[in-house]
């Protein structure tokens, strides 16, 4: 097969789908492996080094787009990428459609096979190659709450741990997965006092376990986000209804109440955003300010921390791309099921069902639609 790595194009993202070492274990399997120019150059993987891996460099995407059989990358496609896929072609990337009906009209229309990283299942739960993003996120989202805090950021000014004397400020966490309790593991080392909100009761006995009282945490319900939003200096938005558009959990009467400088970091943007007054920034411009509160939605966060990101992300996706080279994606995704949660999109056939009941798609189901492969 052969796999092609277009450069990513979304704003402040440079991420890459393979590195170096994961064209090597292509090459060994047997596949040619193609590369946009200086594609990884930006974290340090440049040419030289993917040449030496066994990847051909090509200049352009659109010759990637027309000669590789699966498309590798980090980030949603974009409208003109979108363009340049092909029926059969396989997309093995974040696709995240449900609060994106342009894009999911583009990947209907292409008849491209298109499987988003944010739905493959594993067994015992989980989101694999979700996690190591959420992972990042989560990390990144008190660093990014902390500075926007920061006066001169719009922020009201206050410092997460306190100082001996000042108490802490109030962080409330909604969403106790994995962004969730990685952000807490980082407001519990900033010093922060933290509440954790989730609908799951065995996820918050897990939680009160793992942080031995050095958290609360508290039933999700709409009286509990009445009583904390309120009081909290930062806000982290960290639910998740998989492949769903996130269910706004904190509303404009709420970011009304909260005080002034307070700042909201929606880590669920990618999804749609759990605040109602969320939309999508970029890294150049990340946060915006409603009724005095300061919003942070970036929706690629782990971009600004790309190389890290990079490789906790293809540590995860590289087993499933060489099974989908080696197997084809049909055989692949009839071998194993949480594979084939992952497909959302065939041959102009919507069959991941929160995507079609939110974009009101017929569903089909993807065994029927990998029938026809
Ligand atoms: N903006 C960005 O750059 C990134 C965004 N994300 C997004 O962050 C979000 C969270 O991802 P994960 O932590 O991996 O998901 P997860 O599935 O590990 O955790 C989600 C949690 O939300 C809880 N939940 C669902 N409905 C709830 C409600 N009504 N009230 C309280 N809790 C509720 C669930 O019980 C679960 O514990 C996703 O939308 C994901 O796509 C992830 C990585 C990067
Ligand atoms: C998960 C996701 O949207 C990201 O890593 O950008
Ligand atoms: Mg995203």
């Amino acid at each position: 097969m052969i796999i092609g790595v277009p450069k990513e194009i979304k704003n402040h993202e440079y991420r890459i789908g393979l590195t170096p070492a994961g064209v090597k274990e292509l090459i060994v399997n047997g596949h040619d492996v193609i590369v946009e120019n200086n594609g990884g150059a930006a974290i340090g993987f440049d040419n030289e080094q993917y040449i030496n891996a066994g990847a051909k460099i090509i200049d352009s995407a659109a010759e990637i787009f027309a000669t590789a059989d699966m498309i590798i990358k980090v980030k949603e496609p974009q409208p003109n990428e979108c363009k340049m896929l092909r029926p059969g072609q396989i997309l093995f990337t974040y696709l995240h459609l449900a609060p994106d009906p342009q894009q999911t009209e583009l990947l209907v229309a292409s008849g491209a096979t298109c499987i988003a990283y944010e739905t493959v299942t594993q067994a015992g739960g989980g989101l694999p190659l979700l996690a190591p993003m959420s992972e990042v996120a989560g990390r990144m989202s008190i660093q990014a709450g902390a500075h926007a805090l920061e006066k001169a950021q719009g922020g009201l000014g206050a410092l997460l741990g306190g100082v001996p004397g000042v108490a802490p400020a109030k962080v409330l966490i909604v969403g106790g997965g994995v962004v969730g309790t990685q952000a807490a593991r980082m407001a519990v080392g900033m010093g922060a006092d933290v509440t954790i909100l989730d609908r799951s009761l065995p996820r918050l006995r897990q939680l009160d376990t793992e942080f031995n009282g050095r958290l609360k945490t508290v039933y999700s319900t709409a009286d509990a986000m009445d009583q904390l939003v309120v009081d909290a200096d930062l806000v982290i938005g960290a639910v998740l209804i998989p492949g769903a558009a996130a269910p706004k959990l904190v509303t404009a009467q709420h970011i009304k109440m909260m005080k002034k400088g307070a700042v909201v970091v929606d880590v669920a943007i990618d999804q749609g955003g759990c605040f109602e007054t969320s939309k999508a920034t970029t890294h150049q411009d990340p946060t915006y300010v409603v009724d005095g509160v300061v919003h942070y939605c970036v929706a690629n966060m782990p971009g600004g921390v790309a190389r890290t990101s990079t490789l906790a992300l293809t540590n995860a996706t590289m087993p499933f791309t060489v099974t989908i080279a080696n197997k084809g994606a049909k055989q692949a995704m009839l071998d194993d099921a949480h594979l084939m949660a992952g497909l959302n999109v065939l041959g102009g056939q919507i069959t991941y069902k929160p995507v079609a009941d939110v974009l009101g798609y017929e569903y089909v189901a993807p065994e029927q639609a990998l029938a026809a492969l």
